[in-house]
């Protein structure tokens, strides 16, 4: 059987269920090879092995330098060990990090990448629900190697009957010369607000805002809410990306969710429709966001988020 390639961000022992389900994946595709970044005490090897993992790969001398490169450490490594194994396909996990290692390994050994899968079969097609869960597609690289990025719950791990003796590869990763370098590290101040994907309560922002948040801020604090964007806002600069709802952003289900500014895109909507009571504050009375909306007024969010915060106020 050909070999395929898991990459592992962390290994311990208990394997995590991440970790278990990633090997399952990359079983589809031939006898799995673990590397990580790291290296590895021998009962993680032995717990790879009950996994069914026939092979682990780590670099030789610690990860060091991986602390410094910007993910091109690892991805040196995965390419070293895609060609000492002639393995025929990499997955990965589909974090962020999982996702760039897969876009520099896809870059340097100019191979397909499909990333967001479900399913992996055997013959390296990739399942991928797309839109925002409304459809699902089937996608097959034509070159290369295949890199794929694995959604977490997606594919089922079973123990095998018999555990592997995996053999355990330490490889020299050298010349990886990093094109940038961290100068410093800077804490990101807490804004007291509750965390956006538990809250109870979500004031969100968009274009609308025209750059200037601080209204949302001021209904979000008295409301005890927390703030959330969506991406027309994000990607204009006016507020951190780590707040942006919806297919790209992040999922949330609030009792109360007010949209101010947004016109409510099916991206956008894909994020917080389950939302429990949806308000809407648009001056476009034909607002898409409006069909969505428990409760819908039209106006200027300038007027309405400032009366409303303090209506709030005076009832506190
Ligand atoms: C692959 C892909 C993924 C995407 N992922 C996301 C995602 O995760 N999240 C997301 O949000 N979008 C996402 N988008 C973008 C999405 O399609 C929309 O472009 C985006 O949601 C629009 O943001 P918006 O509603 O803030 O801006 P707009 O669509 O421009 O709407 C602004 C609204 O504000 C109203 N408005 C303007 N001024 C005022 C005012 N003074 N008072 C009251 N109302 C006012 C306008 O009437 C309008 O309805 C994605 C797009 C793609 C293609």
């Amino acid at each position: 059987m050909a070999f395929s390639l898991v990459y592992l961000e962390a290994v311990e022992v208990p394997l995590s269920a991440t970790a278990l389900e990633l090997i399952a994946g990359a079983a589809r595709l031939g006898d799995p090879v673990a590397v990580t970044n790291h290296a590895v005490t021998p009962d993680v090897v032995a717990a790879l092995g009950a996994a069914g993992v026939s092979g682990v790969v780590v670099p030789e001398g610690g990860n060091e330098a991986a602390q410094q490169n910007f993910l091109s450490f690892e991805t040196e490594l995965l390419a070293i060990a895609l060609s000492e194994t002639e393995a025929s396909g990499v997955v990965l996990p589909n974090s962020v990090n999982g996702k760039e290692i897969a876009a520099r390994l896809g870059a340097k050994l100019e191979a397909g990448v499909i990333t967001d899968a479900i399913d992996i079969a055997a013959d390296g097609t990739v399942t991928k629900s797309v839109l925002a869960g409304a459809y699902t597609t089937q996608a097959h690289v034509t070159e290369g190697p295949l890199i794929v990025t694995l959604k977490g719950n997606s594919v089922e791990f079973v123990a095998p009957a018999t555990a592997e003796d995996p053999d355990l590869l330490e490889i020299p990763v050298e010349d990886v010369k990093p094109g940038a370098r961290i100068v410093e590290v800077r804490e990101k101040a807490e804004s007291g607000r509750p965390d956006l994907t538990a809250a109870r309560i979500v004031v969100s922002g968009g274009r609308g805002v025209d750059g200037d948040f601080s209204q949302v801020e001021e209904l979000a604090d008295a409301l005890g809410a927390a703030v959330a964007a969506s991406r027309a806002a994000v990607d204009a600069g006016w507020i951190g990306h780590d707040l942006q709802v919806g297919q790209t952003g992040k999922t949330v289900s609030p009792q109360l969710y007010v949209a101010a500014g947004i016109s409510g895109a099916i991206q956008h909507k894909a994020g917080m429709q389950t939302s429990k009571v949806i308000v809407a504050i648009n001056d476009d009375p034909d607002s898409p966001i409006f069909e969505i909306a428990d409760l819908g007024i039209v106006g200027d969010l300038k007027n309405v988020l400032p009366q409303a915060a303090a209506a709030l106020r005076e009832r506190s």
